[in-house]
């Protein structure tokens, strides 16, 4: 378990890391969610003891970092796969961790094993694809069995099959009981691996809360209806004063009604339906709900439309795309 409390970091008058307080507990896949710049990186740096706070705490089981006996094995991580000696092995690498570590040569083997690197073991890293390097790092992470990971991007820059391979891995990490906390800007990919958020923009945590809650709490569903008398259905829901914007799957998305409530009324008029479906909205959209509300960050310009909330006036119904989008989206830090 990792207790972060008050922490903060300034850099000159610029403060990137405000108060944070949040505690990162075994048994669940916690995400780190922020815009670029937002603090991610500082944080994680200053709960490795590889920054200095300057205000707050950081107890890792308890303890101060730098107090840890033997590190490796309370807190594995990976913070930037790039930092490794490009010209001794891999096989070296690992080998030099784990002995300052006093860790075994087996271990060494068993964690090139856990990630595909057996066969590339006395290879030097500077010949490594991006996905390999991740890999190194996070067998280095992996190699004192640690009840607690902090993984800071891991899946930047990774091919779809790289990226499954790392998500499947945290979700067993979580289930053996430890204690995994991950940075990233990848929505939907966040999505998937965590059960857990903590938000953090411009250095300070937007949220702390589980990632069905957060979605619930910061964007509204929808639901989206399809008729082959579209208009008639369109006028009909429209004198009930319900808000509806065209789905670029076709039909409309519906705001402010349930499912049942819509089937109902379009079977009193003998109305015909095609769709009628139930969409909870996605952490992209709770997400840029979120951080829409403060004043420097919002979605980048590849798809301004999926930060507009549907509660909000949104008169040219130009459809969000979020929520159906099969990619992740990232989100960029916008200087207004
Ligand atoms: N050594 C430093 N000196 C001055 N400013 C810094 C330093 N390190 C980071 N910053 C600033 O702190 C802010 C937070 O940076 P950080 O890298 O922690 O963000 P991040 O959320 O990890 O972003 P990204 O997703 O782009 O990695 C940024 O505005 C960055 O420019």
């Amino acid at each position: 378990m990792i207790d972060v409390e008050g922490l903060t970091k300034r850099y000159g008058d610029k403060t990137v890391v405000d108060r944070a307080t949040f505690t990162v507990r075994p048994g669940r896949v916690t995400g780190f969610l922020g815009p670029n710049g937002a603090g991610k990186s500082t944080t994680m740096r200053m709960m490795l003891g590889l920054d200095h706070p300057t205000a707050g705490t950081v107890a890792v089981n308890g303890r101060r970092y730098r107090d840890l006996a033997a590190p490796l094995c309370e807190v594995g991580a990976l913070i930037d796969a790039k930092a490794v000696h490009g010209g001794r092995s891999a096989y070296d690498h690992l080998r030099f961790l784990a002995r300052s570590n006093g860790i075994g040569r087996r271990r060494v083997d068993e964690v090139l094993e856990t990630v595909g690197l057996r066969d590339a073991a006395r290879k030097a890293p500077k010949g490594f694809s991006l996905g390999m390097g991740q890999r190194l790092g996070i067998a280095a992470a992996l190699l004192g069995d640690p009840g607690i990971l902090l993984f800071d991007e891991p899946v930047n820059g990774l091919d779809p099959d790289g990226i499954l391979w790392i998500r499947t891995l945290m979700r067993q990490l979580a289930a053996e009981g430890r204690a995994v906390f991950v940075s990233s800007h990848l929505m939907s990919e966040m999505a998937l691996t965590a059960d857990h958020l903590v938000v953090i923009g411009r250095g300070r945590i937007l949220a702390d809360t589980g990632m069905n809650e957060f979605i619930d709490a910061n964007a509204a569903g929808h639901v989206h209806v399809v008729s082959p008398e579209q208009d008639r259905l369109n006028r009909l829901l429209a004198g009930r004063r319900l808000r509806l914007r065209p789905d670029p799957e076709g039909g409309v998305r519906v705001y402010g009604a349930t499912a049942e409530q819509i089937g109902e009324l379009t079977a009193a008029e003998g109305l015909r339906l095609h769709q009628l479906a139930t969409v909870r909205p996605s952490l992209e959209e709770a997400f840029m709900r979120l951080t829409g509300d403060s004043v420097e960050y919002h979605a980048g310009p590849a798809n301004p439309a999926s930060a507009q909330h549907p509660n909000a006036q949104h008169p040219s119904a130009q459809p969000p795309d979020g929520a159906r989008r099969p990619n992740d989206t990232r989100v960029s830090e916008v200087r207004t």
